[in-house]
C-alpha cells in the first residue's frame, strides 16, 4: 500500500499509487534503517507542519540573500526553543532532520555548528575543555564553526599558513594571519553569525612548525557580536548556490588565545613548551573523516529529492503518443524518460544504504581511536575519500539529468532542481576536492597492490582481497554476485594497469612526483571503479538482508537495474571479460528491468518521504496538482506586484517613443 494517496489528488499520481507492490511506510524503514527511525521523521515533519511560525514566509527563489539569511536564524532561534518538545536533543540526526525540514538545503547560520564545530570539541578536546565548551554549544549560548581552508590554500592542508606560536611566558599562543593568501576563506557561519570557531593552524612551539592542529579561538564580543580586537571577519560573497549560509574570511593579528585553547585530547602542548605527539599523525584530520562519512547518505537523499520531484512529475506530465492517439501518454512511459531516471533511482538508493553503512563504520572507528586503537583510521580514510568523490559526482549527474527529464518546468525555480543541483555539487568540492580524495584513494591501491607483488597478498584487507584474485570468464548466467564478479574485474584490472604505469614511469629514472602525475588519469579510475564496486556490493548484501518479502522482491528488481546498468556504463574495461553477445545480453537485462521496475517508480521515491515542506518544488508536489500552483507561483512572483515596472518607464517605454518615426 502507498500511504501517500489523499482524495483531491491528481488522479495519474493516484494510479501510479495504487499500482505500487509493496507498503511505502515498510520501504522507509529500510531505507533510513528501522520503522522507528522513519516514523520519527514523519512524527518530526507532521508536528513541524502545524507550527505556523516555523513555515516559510514566502517561497525561497523569490528571497534575495539577505532575506535567506534572515529567515534561516529566525527559524533557527524559533527552534531552539521548541527542538526539546520536538526532537531527542541527543540525536544528531533528528537535529539534522529537522533542521531540513524547516530551514531547507540553503544553508543557515547553525548548519556547520552541529555537524562541524561540535564533533571536533567532543572528539578532540580533553574532558575539561569539553565540560568548557560543550554544553555551550550545544545550548547555542555560542554558535561555531570550523575554519581551516585559506584563500591561497585547500586541499593541500600541509602548505596552510596561519600560525599559533605558543608563548610561554604568557602561556598563550599568538595567532597569525601573516600573508594575503593566510586569510581563512569559505568557512560557513563565519561571514556574520559565529563568534566562536575552531581554527586550523599551524602550531609552533620553540620556532618549530608542528603541523595545522585544531584550537577553539573566540572571534566576536559575546555581548556586541563586534569582532574582537585583532579579527578581521567577513562575508565571502554570494555563492552558485547555499546562500542561506554566510561563508566567510578571517584574519588574524597577533591575536592571544590562552594555551588551554589547543584541543588537547591528542597532541599536547605542555606550559614549559613541551609537543606530545598525537597517537596517529593524522588524527586531527578526524574531523573531516567524519563529515566525509555522512556525505554518502547526505547526497543520496538530495538525489532523492531531485528524484521525487522528477518521478511524480514525469507521471503527471503527458506528451505525445504511444497506441492510443486518443490521449497523450504519461512521460514516464517513454524507455528514455526510464532510462534517465530509474538507475538514478537505483543509485540513490544504494548511495543511502552505503552511507548508512560508513557512518557506522565512523562511529566504531571513534570508539576505537577512544581506546587507543587507531589502525583502521587508514581504511576508512581511504574509503571515504572514494565514496564522498564518487557520490558527489554521480549525484550531480542524477540530479540534473532529472531536471532535464522535467522539460522546460524543469529550469524553474518552482522545480528547485537547480538550488538542489547547485547545493549537492558543492559536495564535489567541500571535504576535500574530488580528484584530490580519489589520488587518495589511489594510494591505498597502489600500496594494496604492490602487497600482492611481494608476496603478501593475505595482508590485504576484505575490502581489496579481489585485487589478488584472477578471474578471466565469467558464466553469464547472469545473478548479482556474476555481476559483481564483473566489476571486480574491471575493478582490478584497472588498479593492476593505473600501477603498472606508475610503477613502469619509476623504473624509467622518473622521480615518484612526477611518476605518479603522469598516471594520475589511470589511478583515478582505478578509485572510481573500485568505489562503484564497494557500492554494488553494500547494495547487493543490503538487499539480502531484507526479510520483508514484498519489500525485497522490488528492491531485487531496483537492484537489476543498478547493476545491469553500472555493468553497461563500464563496458570499455570489460572488453577482455566479455563477449559482444554477452553485452547484449546486460542490455536487454537492463531494458527489461526498466519495464517491471516501471509500475513502482512513483512508489519508490515516495518511500523517501520528503515532505512537501521539505521539498519546495511546485513540480514535486505530493498532490501532483502542478498546473494550477505553478500559475499560483507565477503570479506571486514580484515582479507582478505592479503591472508596469520601473525598467518600463524608465528606459524601455522612452526608447521605443524616440524609435517612432
Ligand atoms: C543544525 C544541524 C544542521 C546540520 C546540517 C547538515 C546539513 C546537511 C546538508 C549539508 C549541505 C551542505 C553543507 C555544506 C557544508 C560544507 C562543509 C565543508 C567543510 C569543509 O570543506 S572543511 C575543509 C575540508 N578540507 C579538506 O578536506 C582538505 C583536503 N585535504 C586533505 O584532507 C589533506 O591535505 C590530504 C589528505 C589530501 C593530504 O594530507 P597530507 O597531510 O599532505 O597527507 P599525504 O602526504 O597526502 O598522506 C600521508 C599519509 O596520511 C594518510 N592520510 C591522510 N589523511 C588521512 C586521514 N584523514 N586519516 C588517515 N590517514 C590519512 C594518507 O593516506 C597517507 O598514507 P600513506 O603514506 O599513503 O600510507
Ligand atoms: C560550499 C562550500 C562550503 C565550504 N565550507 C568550508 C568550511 O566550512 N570550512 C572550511 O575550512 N572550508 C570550507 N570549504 C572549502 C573547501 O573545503 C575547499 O574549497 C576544498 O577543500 C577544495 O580546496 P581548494 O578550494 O583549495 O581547491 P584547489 O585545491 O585549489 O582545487 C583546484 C583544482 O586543483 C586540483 N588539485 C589540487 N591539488 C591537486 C593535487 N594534489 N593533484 C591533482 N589535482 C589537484 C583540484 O582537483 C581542482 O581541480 C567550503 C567550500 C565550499 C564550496
Amino acid at each position: 500500500m502507498n500511504q501517500s494517496i489523499k482524495p483531491g489528488d491528481n488522479p495519474d499520481l493516484t494510479e501510479e499509487r495504487l499500482s505500487g507492490t509493496f507498503d511505502t511506510n515498510s520501504m522507509a524503514a529500510v531505507i533510513y534503517g528501522s520503522d522507528k527511525l522513519a516514523q520519527r521523521r514523519r512524527e518530526i515533519s507532521e508536528a513541524v507542519s502545524r507550527i505556523p511560525e516555523l513555515q516559510d514566509s514566502k517561497p525561497c527563489p523569490f528571497m534575495t540573500r539577505e532575506e535567506k539569511i534572515l529567515e534561516g536564524s529566525r527559524k533557527s532561534a524559533i527552534l531552539n526553543r521548541l527542538l526539546p518538545g520536538l526532537i531527542d536533543l541527543d540525536s544528531f540526526e533528528e537535529t539534522v532532520f529537522i533542521h531540513q525540514e524547516v530551514i531547507g538545503i540553503e544553508g543557515h547560520p547553525l548548519a556547520l555548528h552541529e555537524s562541524l564545530f561540535i564533533p571536533p570539541i567532543a572528539t578532540q578536546g580533553t574532558d575539561e575543555q569539553q565540560k568548557k565548551w560543550l554544553g555551550r554549544a550545544q545550548r547555542r549560548e555560542i554558535i561555531g564553526c570550523y575554519a581551516q581552508t585559506e584563500l591561497g590554500h585547500g586541499s593541500n592542508l600541509r602548505a596552510l599558513e596561519t600560525t599559533a606560536t605558543f608563548d610561554i611566558s604568557s602561556q598563550e599562543f599568538i595567532l597569525n594571519s601573516p600573508t594575503i593568501t593566510s586569510l581563512k576563506w569559505w568557512p560557513g557561519a563565519l561571514g556574520k553569525s559565529a563568534n566562536w570557531s575552531i581554527v586550523i593552524a599551524n602550531l609552533i612551539v620553540h620556532d618549530k612548525n608542528h603541523g595545522p592542529h585544531p584550537f577553539m579561538v573566540q572571534l566576536r564580543d559575546e555581548k556586541s557580536h563586534e569582532p574582537l580586537p585583532g579579527i578581521t571577519v567577513g562575508d565571502i560573497g554570494p555563492k552558485m548556490a547555499f546562500n542561506g549560509a554566510d561563508n566567510g574570511f578571517l584574519g588574524f593579528e597577533n591575536y592571544r588565545i590562552p594555551r588551554e585553547n589547543m584541543l588537547m585530547r591528542h597532541s599536547k602542548v605542555t606550559p614549559d613548551g613541551g609537543y606530545i605527539r598525537p597517537p596517529h599523525a593524522k588524527i586531527g584530520y578526524s574531523g573531516m573523516v567524519r563529515v566525509r562519512s555522512r556525505m554518502a547518505a547526505e547526497q543520496g537523499l538530495f538525489l532523492a529529492h531531485a528524484l521525487t520531484i522528477a518521478v511524480r512529475y514525469s507521471a503527471i506530465r503527458r506528451q505525445g503518443y504511444l497506441e492510443d492517439r486518443s490521449r497523450e501518454v504519461k512521460v514516464l512511459d517513454y524507455q528514455t524518460q526510464q532510462h534517465r531516471l530509474f538507475p538514478s533511482i537505483a543509485r540513490a538508493y544504494a548511495f543511502i544504504f552505503c552511507g548508512f553503512e560508513t557512518i557506522r563504520l565512523y562511529d566504531q572507528l571513534l570508539i576505537d581511536v577512544q581506546n587507543g586503537n587507531t589502525s583502521g583510521m587508514a581504511d576508512l580514510h581511504a574509503l571515504t575519500s572514494g565514496l564522498k568523490s564518487v557520490v558527489t559526482h554521480q549525484t550531480g549527474e542524477g540530479i540534473e539529468q532529472a531536471r532535464m527529464a522535467c522539460g522546460g518546468h524543469g529550469y524553474s525555480m518552482a522545480s528547485y532542481i537547480s538550488e538542489i543541483y547547485g547545493v549537492a555539487i558543492g559536495g564535489c568540492t567541500y571535504e576535500g576536492e574530488n580528484m584530490v580524495m580519489l589520488l587518495q584513494l589511489a594510494r591505498y591501491l597502489v600500496k594494496s597492490i604492490e602487497m600482492i607483488q611481494n608476496g603478501k597478498s593475505k595482508n590485504l584487507g576484505p575490502m581489496v582481497a579481489y585485487l589478488a584474485a584472477n578471474e578471466s570468464e565469467i558464466d553469464l548466467n547472469l545473478g548479482p554476485n556474476e555481476y559483481l564478479k564483473v566489476f571486480q574485474y574491471a575493478a582490478r584490472s584497472q588498479a593492476w594497469r593505473a600501477t603498472e604505469k606508475f610503477q613502469k614511469l619509476r623504473n624509467s629514472g622518473m622521480s615518484k612526483e612526477q611518476a605518479w602525475n603522469q598516471a594520475s588519469v589511470e589511478l583515478t579510475r582505478a578509485s572510481r571503479l573500485h568505489t562503484r564496486l564497494y557500492i554494488m556490493s553494500t547494495f547487493i548484501n543490503h538487499v539480502g538482508s531484507v526479510v520483508d518479502q514484498k519489500i525485497k522482491k522490488v528492491l531485487i528488481d531496483l537492484l537489476n537495474v543498478h547493476i545491469t546498468y553500472e555493468v553497461m556504463d563500464i563496458g570499455i574495461y570489460v572488453q577482455g571479460l566479455l563477449s559482444s553477445d554477452q553485452m547484449d545480453l546486460i542490455r536487454n537485462q537492463l531494458y527489461v528491468s526498466l519495464e517491471t521496475i516501471r509500475p513502482n517508480a512513483v512508489s519508490l521515491v515516495d518511500s523517501f518521504q520528503i515532505s512537501d515542506m521539505q521539498l519546495r518544488s511546485v513540480l514535486g508536489r505530493r498532490d501532483g496538482n502542478v498546473y494550477e500552483n505553478l500559475f499560483k507561483w507565477a503570479k506571486s512572483c514580484p515582479l507582478n506586484d505592479k503591472d508596469v515596472l520601473e525598467s518600463v518607464t524608465k528606459y524601455l517605454k522612452p526608447m521605443m517613443d524616440k524609435s517612432k518615426l
